[in-house]
């Protein structure tokens, strides 16, 4: 049977990448994508500004929304303290397939639960599932038009506190204009643009970073 993108994707971390180290998993995955095949991972120049983030905040609990073939859970998940715990969301049964084996191959198990299921349902049961009060970063990559609803329940199921931050790939290709439309206006928010560029392409492209002021 024909092989999917990411079986292939897949295929290559197994091959060049040493088990249990996060680093060589993440620069397989960009060796693929840029020389191979592209694919829709937040990439290496974005995940430079992720890691910064994510390093500066040294989160206790991340929320991931989309996590595709988990190449950003790997990044995340690699710079978290002990203890910390990233709960990723994926809709897609074979997309999370292919995740559980690359987040296996790069040793992080342990930090990273993945969840098959869609964000709307499971955003309000994240209290009572996993026993979390708030998340201290939340990494928005999945459906463009998921974003804004979905920070809306976030702030209605109270997952948010004074400092949360919200961190959105792709707001300006393929862009998500109601979300950022929403976060810059709000009085709650405090946001700024990192520009970058879509990854493995010259196109630009950047991520938001917004902090909610409670
Ligand atoms: N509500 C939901 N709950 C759980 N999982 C969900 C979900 N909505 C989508 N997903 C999953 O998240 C991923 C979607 C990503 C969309 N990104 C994109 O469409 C995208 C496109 C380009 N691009 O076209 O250049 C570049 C990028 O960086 C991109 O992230 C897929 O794995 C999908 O199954
Ligand atoms: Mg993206």
């Amino acid at each position: 049977t024909q092989s999917t993108r990411p079986q292939r994707l897949l295929n290559a971390v197994q091959k060049n990448a040493t088990r249990g180290d996060p680093r060589s998993v993440v620069k397989a995955i960009d060796d693929f994508c840029r020389h191979k095949e592209w694919a829709m991972n937040v990439g290496d120049e974005k995940g430079c500004i992720l890691d910064s983030v994510v390093s500066e905040i040294n989160p206790a609990a991340v929320l991931e929304l989309g996590t595709y073939c988990g190449y950003s859970t790997v990044r995340i998940a690699r710079l978290l303290p002990p203890h910390a715990k990233l709960i990723t969301l994926e809709f897609n049964p074979d997309f999370a397939a292919i995740a559980r084996q690359v987040i296996a191959w790069a040793g992080l198990e342990e930090k990273v639960q993945l969840v098959e299921g869609a964000s709307g349902d499971w955003i309000p049961k994240m209290k009572e599932q996993f026993g979390i009060t708030t998340f201290d970063l939340v990494f928005l990559d999945h459906w463009k038009d998921r974003y804004l609803p979905d920070t809306k329940l976030m702030e209605e199921c109270g997952l948010l506190r004074k400092g949360s931050v919200l961190l959105a790939d792709n707001v300006i290709c393929p862009g998500t204009p109601d979300y950022l439309e929403y976060i810059r206006s709000s009085p709650r928010y405090e946001s700024r643009y990192f520009k970058s560029h879509l990854e493995y392409t010259k196109v630009e492209d950047g991520l938001e970073k917004s902090v909610f002021k409670g």
